[in-house]
């Protein structure tokens, strides 16, 4: 796993502590990406009626370690970079069986009220990708995530 930067921003380890591995990098995981691009479409029909016109960027797991207190300070995931100004929802998967770490919370604040995440394993979060949200640092075990963005023509 590689550590943790972020598109189109100069690394800062303050902001973002976990390690980083991209799907298509590993065997055998086109299935997963199918079942999430299928699940972005669906939300985006019954949510949120965005103009999506492609996924190309590659899909990514992150670690939020005990040892480190990995997290990830609040942001939205939309930036400069060549993706980053195209990406229109945030799809986030719980991989971590809730037992198996503390801390470490995806909370969300597309408004005035703060959406904590469920925690449950294999359960998707799906915002538009400039909601701001964070993770809070993992104090006990490991938080294993998977990410993917859809992208569309910019939001003007
Ligand atoms: O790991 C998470 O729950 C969120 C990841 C995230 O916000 C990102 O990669 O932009
Ligand atoms: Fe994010």
């Amino acid at each position: 796993m590689r550590d943790g930067g972020l598109v189109g921003q100069v690394k800062r380890p303050d902001l973002r502590r976990a390690d980083l591995v991209w799907i298509d990098d590993l065997p055998d995981a086109a299935w997963v990406m199918d079942r999430m691009l299928r699940l972005v479409v669906e939300a985006n029909r019954a949510e949120f009626g965005f103009d999506l016109t492609d996924f190309g960027e590659s899909a990514q797991i992150a670690r939020y370690g005990a040892e480190r207190q990995g997290h990830f300070g609040w942001h939205s995931d939309i930036g400069k970079g060549q993706w980053a100004a195209k990406r229109k929802l945030t799809v986030v998967i719980q991989l971590s069986d809730p037992a198996d770490y503390e801390g470490g919370t995806l909370e969300l604040q597309p408004d005035s009220n703060l959406y904590t995440a469920p925690r449950q394993r294999g359960f998707a979060t799906v915002f538009p990708s400039f909601v701001l949200h964070r993770v809070t640092p993992v104090t006990a075990g490991e938080r294993f995530s998977l990410t993917l963005w859809a992208h569309g023509p910019a939001f003007r």
